[in-house]
């Protein structure tokens, strides 16, 4: 089974004050991405759920939500009853992956994994039925424009191969310094879901970026 390659924008360094204006240059991705953060997780804070419902009641992109936030088991599921398309959670914050996995997929999103970069998938490759998505942090979460860490892409083939030896649908999505010089990497390793912020935000145009990043991973992707 082919992973489709699909562009999701963060939001975190485009105009917050014009959310929806913002998210109308992109509606060309596949999804929009909503980093959610506590200031306890990462040293940094966001927005929470009144501005994701929000969001979710005024655009047609479906959400893509990445929750930087401590005890995702109690506050996940309220962003899938919400309409999130997909949630993603911390493995390092969630005390029952598992069991909020299930949760989330009961509500009806895709449930997904967040690794930070010093965090290993070995220790979840059996749980990986139980997640559509694992994300591998490409830089140490908190802030928008850091440099795409190399040293994740092992971990990425190692995640990929996994998948494939499982036969398994699971998508493998990268966040962090993804750009036009860094995208082919991570498809190459096995990656198919992009998350690019500064990248797509900063350009003139920002769907003639998506497409740009959209050709250069489907031609480097590797599954
Ligand atoms: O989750 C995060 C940061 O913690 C990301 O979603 C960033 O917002 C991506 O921004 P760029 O690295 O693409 O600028
Ligand atoms: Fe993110």
């Amino acid at each position: 089974m082919t992973a489709p390659i699909l562009i999701s924008p963060s939001v975190l360094n485009a105009d917050l004050a014009n959310l929806t204006g913002e998210i109308g240059r992109i509606a060309s991705a596949d999804y929009v991405h909503l980093d959610v953060m506590d200031n306890h997780f990462v040293p940094n804070m966001t927005f929470g759920l009144p501005v994701v419902e929000r969001i979710l009641a005024t655009t047609a992109v479906p959400a893509d939500v990445h929750l930087m936030i401590d005890d995702p088991d109690t506050w996940a599921p309220a962003y899938a009853e919400a309409g999130a398309a997909s949630v993603t959670f911390h493995a390092e914050a969630a005390r029952a992956p598992v069991r909020l996995a299930r949760e989330l997929r009961a509500k009806g999103a895709r449930a997904s994994l967040a690794l930070r970069p010093a965090t290993g998938i070995e220790n979840y490759l059996d749980l990986l039925p139980e997640f559509d998505m694992v994300l591998v942090m490409t830089v140490e979460p908190g802030f928008g424009g850091q440099s795409f860490i190399t040293g994740t892409l092992p971990k990425i083939r190692r995640t990929r191969d996994a998948i494939t030896r499982s036969g398994g649908d699971v998508w493998i999505q990268v966040d962090g310094g993804v750009s036009r010089e860094t995208i082919a990497d991570a498809a190459a390793a096995g990656a198919n879901v992009f998350v690019a912020g500064s990248a797509v935000y900063s350009a003139a145009d920002p769907a003639e970026e998506i497409a740009v990043l959209r050709g250069k991973a489907t031609d480097a992707f590797r599954p």
